[in-house]
């Protein structure tokens, strides 16, 4: 048998039908849904007639629009459009079968939050939502895809997916990581490397020393972000570290079926001599606590830098650069770590889990933000939140002066009540720092949770390492 990637061997084992050019019918196993992409394809249903295929592996949560604040569950409390999507959300989990967490439920959270937390997410599966951050649940090993609304129809109705096979690229971090560095100063620093479009027309797999010491949270976080290098979809082959967070979630397998999973997911890494398409390799000891300066994921810098001038960069990118300091307010030259910030989010399916509140939490035990900075912390699931509670972590985020919230997407993007003004720049844990992202005219840099706690504190861009 020819050497296989990790990628190809999920692949394979989901093809349900490859016609001659290429285009392929794919089986999928876990199909989740939130209430921003799903409207349309589930009245596509209803006006042909059809039902779920498999309800019982179709699980939906609403995140986007709602509130992160009480009261929440009253529509009065949200804009129309937002009410509205919430309210189809639920008439559709309900008309049509499928697993539901409503608002009201503790379980309820981010999407990409909830999936892995509930053992829906498991190793060497296909998992697809109608959202670019489903590459997040490939850090178990699931080859998992972001999928438009007109394919969110596709499968609910046939539970499969047309594709066309991507490259594969390997994305290697050897070594240790410094003190201060994290898995969101990783994969910054990957897609500073790569640029946004350097991951296109591949699936990334992370591997190496510094990705195989990772959490799953921190694993999560990387995974979440391969979309945002231009990848397909982000792996990691799964090792003890994976079987540990998934055994026991309420929808993992037990027993001998247990036993059966395992006998499967221990085949799922890359062979040792198998092809790569690309490869890419950084020494863990390099990546320095990372942000952004500018409008796209791939503006990265150190903190220990300075604000670049447009003048540093070619071709095209000149003008983009110039455009993004404009936006941003930033002028050339000025020690990032002078940038003084107005509100600090810590949050999103790339850094709102348990994990990442301990990080943060760690850096604010005992100090206060600095007067005048609006700081809040989004728990990325109802579950998270509690835990962080019974922890203790939410008593320093509120001794801190910050507000403590309830699960949603939150300030991860200006679809709910949670925005910046005009102007406003934000620390962000998130994974997009686009024009208006947070709110019309607001400036967002992205980072870790310790560095956005630490930025909390100052009330500037700062490096995390001054306060550890
Ligand atoms: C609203 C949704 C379709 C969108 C996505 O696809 O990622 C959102 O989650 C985002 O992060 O921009
Ligand atoms: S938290 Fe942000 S990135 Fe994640 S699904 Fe919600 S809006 Fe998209």
């Amino acid at each position: 048998m020819s050497p296989k990637t990790l990628y190809d061997k999920i692949w394979d084992a989901h093809l349900a039908h490859e016609a001659e050019d290429g285009t392929s019918l794919l089986y999928i196993d876990r199909h989740l849904v939130h209430e921003v992409t799903s409207p349309q394809a589930f009245e596509g249903l209803r006006l042909t007639g059809r039902t779920v295929r498999a309800p019982e592996k179709t699980i939906a949560v609403p995140d986007h629009n709602v509130p992160t604040t009480p009261g929440r569950e009253d529509p009065a409390n949200m804009t129309e459009d937002s009410a509205i999507q919430v309210a189809a959300l639920d008439k559709n989990a309900k008309d049509f079968g499928i697993h539901y967490y409503p608002v009201s439920d503790v379980r309820q959270g981010i999407v990409h939050i909830v999936g892995p937390e509930q053992g829906w997410t498991l190793p060497g599966m296909t998992v697809v939502c109608g959202d670019s951050h489903t590459a997040t649940h490939g850090a178990f090993g699931a080859l998992a895809h972001g999928i438009g609304t007109s394919e969110v129809e596709h499968v609910l109705a046939t539970q499969t997916l047309i594709q066309k096979k991507s490259k594969n690229m390997k994305v290697e971090i050897t070594g240790k990581l410094a003190p201060g560095v994290t898995a969101k100063d990783i994969v910054l620093t990957i897609i500073g490397e790569t640029g946004t479009a350097g991951g296109t027309g591949y699936v990334i797999e992370y591997c190496g020393e510094a990705i195989r010491d990772l959490s799953m949270e921190g694993r999560m976080t990387i995974c979440n972000m391969a979309i945002e290098g231009g990848a397909r979809a982000g792996l990691i082959a799964p090792d003890e570290t994976t079987y540990a967070y998934v055994e026991g979630r309420p929808h993992a397998p037990k027993g001998a079926q247990w036993e059966a999973a395992m006998n499967w997911w221990k085949t799922l890494y890359s062979d040792d001599d198998a092809a790569w398409d690309k490869v890419l390799t950084i020494r863990g000891e390099d990546i320095a606590p990372t942000v952004t300066w500018g409008t796209s994921p791939e503006d990265v810098l150190p903190i220990t830098a300075a604000v670049p001038s447009a003048s540093d960069f070619k071709g095209g990118k000149v003008d983009a650069a110039q455009r993004s300091l404009d936006y941003m307010g930033l002028t050339a030259g000025t020690p990032l770590a002078e940038v003084a910030i107005d509100t600090v989010f810590i949050g999103s399916c790339t850094n709102g889990r348990i994990e990442d509140l301990r990080a943060a939490a760690a850096i604010l035990k005992g100090k206060k933000k600095k007067d005048g900075i609006r700081a809040m912390v989004v728990p990325g699931s109802g579950l998270v939140r509690a835990q962080a509670e019974e922890e203790g972590l939410a008593d320093i985020f509120k001794e801190a002066g910050f507000e403590w919230r309830l699960a949603g997407c939150s300030m991860c993007l200006a679809m709910n009540p949670d925005q910046l003004a005009p102007g406003e720049r934000c620390a962000a844990t998130s994974n997009r720092n686009f024009e208006g992202r947070q709110g019309r005219g607001g400036r967002t840099h992205l980072m870790s949770p310790a560095m956005a706690a630490a930025a909390a504190i100052t009330g500037r861009l700062t490096d995390v390492r001054e306060l550890m």
